[in-house]
């Protein structure tokens, strides 16, 4: 047997200590006759995962049989995070669609991990029903479906993957410029009626065009590359000072960009300041027969307002890959219902409609699914938050089989004076080998792995850090 089971009494032996506390892997667990004790439980070989669970000699920290993880993937999480999950031995449950609230709310208060894409709205609403949950992995770019804040104040860690899609998006955006340019969906979807319409007029080359990019982040600034190589000047308009890319060049305000682009594609987060960043003024301030392009979030454009700069002829034509509603899974409609403006929408001439698919090509969600299916496996099997969204980013070095009396606490505490010190005196009696702790924002991360501990010691020391008044979660991983 590994060394580090030893001091692990039988899961159903007489070794419980009578302990009142219910078992819950969110919290750490507290009866003793909980505690895994085969060593295949303990030690599984690593799935693809990077980091400390590659070592053969690196201690996995389990202090539950990982069948008792209940995962909830939702919108069709691509097939390469399943199996990281599955791998593991945890309970996976795979949708192919988002869940409309109620029907969130029930599924969500049982499962210590949830796996989203950009759909599922997991707001304070919901969150506060999930009272297991440990984290959520965003499988795309965007976080601003989840309320992030109330999330940390729960002690629920939050982790994405911030640029697996974007050169996905940038590719999709420069075919879509030259099919704008080209009248190509129009000419596509008459002849699919059976229409001939050769035309020339109102069609464009690309090429000496001006590409005006409004945030340079990982998009935009991939998207940068493309269209200089195709022979387009690009121009960015972004908050922030950043290095261009090639021969492009930062213009100082959003105006001055619409003044001087013929393209205009949006690539801004979600942000209160970026709501309706495009609207009636902006729309204004284009060039006459100008083009608009957003495949950032549906918030971001007042699309009544496009509706009536498409029909004043003040636009040659826009793209739209995504909406201020969408719909939740396939096959469902994409009509009045869901926004007041879509039928209008649907019979302007030259707009291309796209169901939010800048990030859906193969390479991008195997490559997503990845990702955060191991920020997942590192934060429930040992506490890591590198990459984190909403929480300080805190790693410590493995455990190892040569330290068989070691365990890890981890301590999501609001950040307030004097919580370190009351920790420490209850770690005290114990060596602390090592010890990492950050804030961000009012909430503070501690890991500390300390050795020397008897079994017997765990349930004192876990309930100890639970008591304290600053404690949001305590996790004691062995
Ligand atoms: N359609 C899709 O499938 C798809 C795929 C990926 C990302 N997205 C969306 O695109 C957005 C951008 O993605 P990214 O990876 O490039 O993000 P990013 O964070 O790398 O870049 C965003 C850039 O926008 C800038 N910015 C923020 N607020 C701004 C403002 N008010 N005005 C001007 N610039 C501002 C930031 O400084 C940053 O440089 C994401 O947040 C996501 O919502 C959509
Ligand atoms: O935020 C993102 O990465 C994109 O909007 C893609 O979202 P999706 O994974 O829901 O397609």
């Amino acid at each position: 047997m590994p060394s580090a089971a030893r001091d692990i009494p039988e899961r159903n032996g007489n070794n419980n200590t009578g302990a009142d506390i219910s078992r819950t892997v969110s919290n750490s667990f507290g009866t003793l006759d909980n505690l895994s004790t085969s060593p295949t439980a303990t030690f599984h070989s690593p799935a693809s995962s990077y980091g400390g669970l590659r070592n053969p000699s690196t201690k996995q920290l389990k202090p539950f049989h990982t069948e008792d993880i209940k995962v909830l993937l939702l919108e069709n999480v691509n097939k390469t995070g399943q199996e990281i999950l599955r791998k593991q031995g945890y309970q996976v449950e795979a949708l192919k669609s988002s869940l409309p609230e109620d029907q969130l709310i029930e599924k969500i208060r049982d499962v210590h991990v949830i796996g989203i894409r950009s759909k599922t709205q997991l707001k304070a609403s919901v969150l506060k029903h999930a009272k297991n949950l440990i984290v959520i992995g965003c499988f795309c770019i965007g976080t601003n479906q989840v309320d992030l804040k109330y999330a940390a104040e729960n002690g629920i860690c939050v982790f994405n993957s911030p640029f697996s899609n974007s050169r996905s998006v940038a590719e999709q955006m420069i075919g879509t410029i030259i099919v704008l340019a080209r009248q190509i969906g129009d000419r596509s979807n008459e002849l699919h009626r059976g229409e001939w319409n050769k035309v020339s007029a109102g069609c464009w080359e690309v090429r000496g065009k001006t590409l005006g990019i409004v945030g340079y982040g990982h998009v935009g600034s991939q998207l940068s590359v493309l269209a200089e190589a195709m022979g387009m000047k690009v121009i960015y308009y972004d908050v922030v000072n950043l290095m261009s890319m090639g021969t492009s060049a930062q213009v100082h305000s959003l105006d001055e960009l619409l003044q001087q682009a013929d393209f205009v594609t949006l690539h801004v987060p979600e942000l209160p300041e970026t709501m309706d960043m495009i609207s009636t003024h902006q729309f204004e301030q284009m060039k006459q027969g100008s083009y608009l392009l957003n495949a950032s979030r549906g918030s971001v454009v007042d699309i009544p307002a496009l509706i009536e700069a498409s029909k004043a002829g003040k636009l040659a034509g826009a793209a739209l890959d995504v909406y201020p509603n969408e719909p939740g899974g396939n096959g469902q409609h994409f009509n009045n219902d869901l926004n007041s403006f879509t039928e209008d929408l649907r019979n302007l001439k030259n707009v291309v409609l796209t169901p939010h698919i800048g990030g859906s090509t193969e390479e991008a969600q195997s490559a997503i699914g990845v990702e955060v299916a191991d920020s997942l496996v590192n934060y429930v099997n040992l506490g890591t938050t590198s990459g984190a969204v909403n929480m300080p980013e805190v790693k410590l070095r493995s455990l190892t089989l040569d330290e068989p009396n070691h365990l890890r606490v981890v301590y999501i505490h609001k950040n307030v004076p004097g919580v370190l010190r009351r920790v420490n005196e209850i770690l005290g009696d114990h060596n602390v080998d090592k010890q990492m702790t950050d804030s961000r924002g009012d909430v503070a991360y501690l890991m500390a792995d300390i050795s020397n501990v008897n079994t017997s010691e765990i349930k004192t020391l876990y309930q100890s850090l639970e008591d304290l008044g600053s404690r949001i979660r305590t996790r004691v991983l062995y």
